[in-house]
């Protein structure tokens, strides 16, 4: 068949033609697979080989199937050879070149066809291109097209086998080269693949299919270029960006846009090169880095390798090697700021204190790493913030709830697709000094998984060999005597954590690995009173929440004991987050009315509006100051403050979540009387409790009070409890 096809001009396909016969030209190909079922629908594969073009020139039989007298297409003359048209298809077949590269570059490299095809545009040699692609444009029949059938009938092409191209002479490849990139420009990646494929077929001189192919080829870039614009600014600044870079060109056509790019591209390296040669780093990082950006140069820019060693290198030069604030080391200004910002707390405030305090005698940061234990909302994050304020540092929180990969600290190595750094060393980038405090939020919910435990990545373990014996040393991260040579996966050169403060917090120290909690001092956070969280209330999170919704003290008002009926009857925690949530809600509903209140004065302040038709003595009649509804425009602005009781509390919170019968006595006595017990048992100090009963029920049943277990354990067996509780003489274990 092969041999028929090329031997001859005229030839009569007696097997089915792929092109509808509405077109003309199609591409006779050969089948060489058939895979596919017919249940539950029709759906056919064929793998084909492509053959020639060829026009038909009379249809033969239309049924069952067509066959047509056709003309083969694909000889085309010579290359002409006048000085005129060499110059006007070179420019041509350059700048087909150009934009099938330009568009190439562009497509997603995770494609492994298109990363394929770009590492072989990388591996021809420049100057030879436009010559290869001039000359091998014409024997556009030899891909390989694998063409699905499907039942509507509309056959859809696309490029198939990429294998063993490689060894191929240079020729071959490039064949396929240029086949290729027609290929994936017309089928694949150009929409209008269905309706520009017969044109393209259309095309027979080489000038024609350079010209139908280069505004298609501009066409789908200035697409592209436009979707990564848009993607561009949706993009997360945390989240790394594979730059797209056009490679190198023989050709440059001056002013172009391309040639913009590739200037700025030159800039930034000579940027980035002088940030390194300036940068304060260590002699090892700026070894490291002088190495990198040596090969980077060398490299082409289309190389996903390229945009990872800048992004290392940007990295680099952007870590605060050597960039510390100065401590503000006063200890009576420390006591200060933070009874300012945390009412109670007693306990954990003197502790922070002395360790502040001998910081400022010893001048360094050796110590126990303070863990400060406790339920959630009591502070412990608020008062890690007051001590980076108090030594005048930056402050860093690291969210370690939930982590269980140990390259979420430690980073990934260089060699992963998609590597980061860790989280220490993407919060020293973030802070841009050398000496914050970090606060490792929540080491009690550290994981583990198959990707490691992220608790043993804060302990660093090293394996020293020496000629003896292995040795292996275990170096704690944050322990400021040894971390100094911190080395992170993906940075791989040490850094120095010496200077950084860690503070850990905690909710439980059970689940805490014990080799953390073997290094850290743990001070126990406990909840609060109602009269704390009341105090706390009052002096902390009301005048904060009112700076937060842009509201004064003339224009709210919360007497205590509504804040009272909020953490008893809306709340029911250890810390006061719930309760700072529930003031937030309420300042909200007070800064609608307050707004709304002041629209209202503004329009009754319009003579136009105030004066016309009585509009003032007509609100003043039908309006009611509370209502939220549709009228509320016309109503009368709320009078200032607004006060919060507890109807105004049950608008907004709605019904109370809790009743405050805290106590639970009259519910379990009652309880105890439906089952149709006798007698209970009570504490003591709930006797009090016992009025609310109802008569009828206390007289059902005999109430017990007790002071201590042994009455307790007396009053619930019949005869009372024989054996003697009271405890003999313990050894001490002391
Ligand atoms: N004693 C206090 N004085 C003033 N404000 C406080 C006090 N305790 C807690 N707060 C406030 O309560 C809120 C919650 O505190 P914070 O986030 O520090 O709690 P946490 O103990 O770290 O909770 P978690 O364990 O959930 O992280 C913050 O706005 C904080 O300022």
């Amino acid at each position: 068949m092969r041999t028929s096809v090329d031997s001859a001009r005229n030839l009569q396909l007696n097997f089915p033609v792929f092109s509808s016969l509405l077109i003309s030209i199609g591409t006779a190909a050969l089948a060489v697979q058939v895979v596919g079922s017919n249940w539950p629908k029709p759906h056919y594969t064929l793998l084909i080989t492509g053959l020639c073009r060829f026009q038909i020139v009379q249809v033969m039989k239309e049924k069952p199937y067509p066959v047509a007298k056709v003309e083969q297409l694909d000889w085309l003359e010579e290359f002409p050879n006048t000085c005129k048209t060499r110059e006007e298809l070179g420019e041509l077949s350059e700048q087909f070149y150009k934009y099938a590269v330009q568009l190439v570059e562009m497509l997603d490299m995770s494609v492994p066809a298109v990363a394929k095809l770009r590492r072989l545009l990388d591996s021809l040699p420049r100057e030879a291109l436009p010559d290869i692609l001039t000359s091998i444009i014409r024997t556009s029949n030899k891909e390989k097209l694998q063409v699905t059938v499907f039942h509507s009938g509309m056959p859809r092409c696309f490029v198939t086998s990429y294998s063993d191209l490689d060894s191929e002479i240079l020729v071959f490849v490039s064949d396929y080269l240029a086949d290729n990139l027609v290929v994936l420009a017309i089928h694949v990646f150009l929409r209008e693949r269905c309706y520009t494929f017969p044109q393209i077929l259309d095309a027979v001189s080489l000038e024609e299919r350079f010209k139908m192919t280069i505004p298609l080829l501009v066409r789908q870039i200035e697409g592209l270029k436009l979707l990564q614009k848009t993607r561009k600014h949706k993009q997360d600044d945390d989240k790394r960006i594979i730059a797209i870079r056009p490679i190198r060109r023989i050709t440059h056509i001056p002013g172009t846009l391309e040639d913009e790019d590739e200037d700025e591209d030159n800039d930034d390296i000579v940027m980035l090169e002088k940030k390194i040669r300036t940068s304060s780093m260590p002699d090892q990082a700026h070894k490291v880095c002088v190495k990198e950006i040596k090969r980077l140069k060398k490299m082409p820019q289309s190389m996903p390798e390229y945009a990872l060693t800048r992004n290392y290198l940007e990295l680099m030069v952007e870590l605060p090697w050597n960039k510390s604030t100065t401590d503000r080391l006063d200890i009576r200004a420390a006591r200060i700021l933070l009874d300012n910002d945390h009412y109670a707390m007693e306990k954990l405030k003197k502790r922070v204190l002395e360790y502040l305090a001998v910081r400022q005698l010893k001048n360094n940061l050796k110590g126990p790493i303070l863990c400060f234990v406790g339920p959630p909302g009591v502070g412990k994050t608020s008062v890690g913030r007051s001590v980076a304020k108090t030594l005048g540092r930056e402050f860093h929180r690291i969210a370690l709830g939930g982590v269980c990969d140990q390259s979420d600290i430690r980073g990934h190595r260089r060699t992963y697709v998609g590597s980061m750094p860790g989280r220490i060393i993407n919060g020293l980038k973030t802070v841009g000094v050398n000496n914050p405090v970090f606060l490792l939020d929540e080491v009690d919910k550290l994981g583990k998984s198959l990707q490691g435990d992220p608790a043993a990545a804060l302990l660093e373990v090293r394996f020293r060999r020496f000629p003896v014996c292995n040795h292996t040393g275990r170096v704690w991260v944050l322990d400021p005597e040894q971390n100094h040579n911190f080395t992170d996966h993906y940075l791989n050169v040490a850094f120095d954590l010496s200077q950084v403060l860690f503070i850990a917090t905690a909710n439980t120290t059970a689940t805490i690995p014990p080799a953390l909690l073997d290094r850290m001092e743990i001070i126990q956070v406990p909840g609060y009173t109602q009269e704390e969280k009341i105090e706390i209330a009052h002096r902390h999170l009301i005048p904060k929440q009112l700076e937060q919704h842009g509201l004064t003290p003339q224009q709210i008002q919360i007497p205590q004991v509504t804040t009272l009926d909020i953490i008893t009857r809306y709340t029911r925690e250890a810390g006061v987050r719930s309760l700072d949530r529930k003031l937030g809600a309420i300042c909200r509903a007070v800064a609608v009315k307050v707004a709304e209140g002041q629209h209202r004065e503004a329009r009754l302040d319009r003579p136009d509006v105030a004066e016309g038709q009585g509009y003032r003595e007509h609100i003043l009649e039908d309006t009611k100051p509370e209502s939220t509804s549709d009228t509320t425009d016309l109503a009368l602005p709320p009078e200032m403050p607004i006060l919060i009781d507890f109807h105004a509390l049950k608008d907004i919170l709605g019904p109370p979540m809790y009743e405050m019968e805290v106590g639970g006595i009259k519910d379990k006595v009652l309880a105890a009387h439906r089952a149709g017990l006798k007698r209970v048992i009570i504490p003591q100090r709930n006797e009090k409790d016992l009025e609310e009963i109802p008569g009828n029920v206390r007289q059902d049943l005999s109430f017990v009070t007790a002071t201590c277990l042994d009455e307790v354990l007396n009053a619930a067996f019949d005869g009372g409890f024989t054996v003697s509780t009271t405890p003999g003489l313990l050894n001490s274990k002391l």
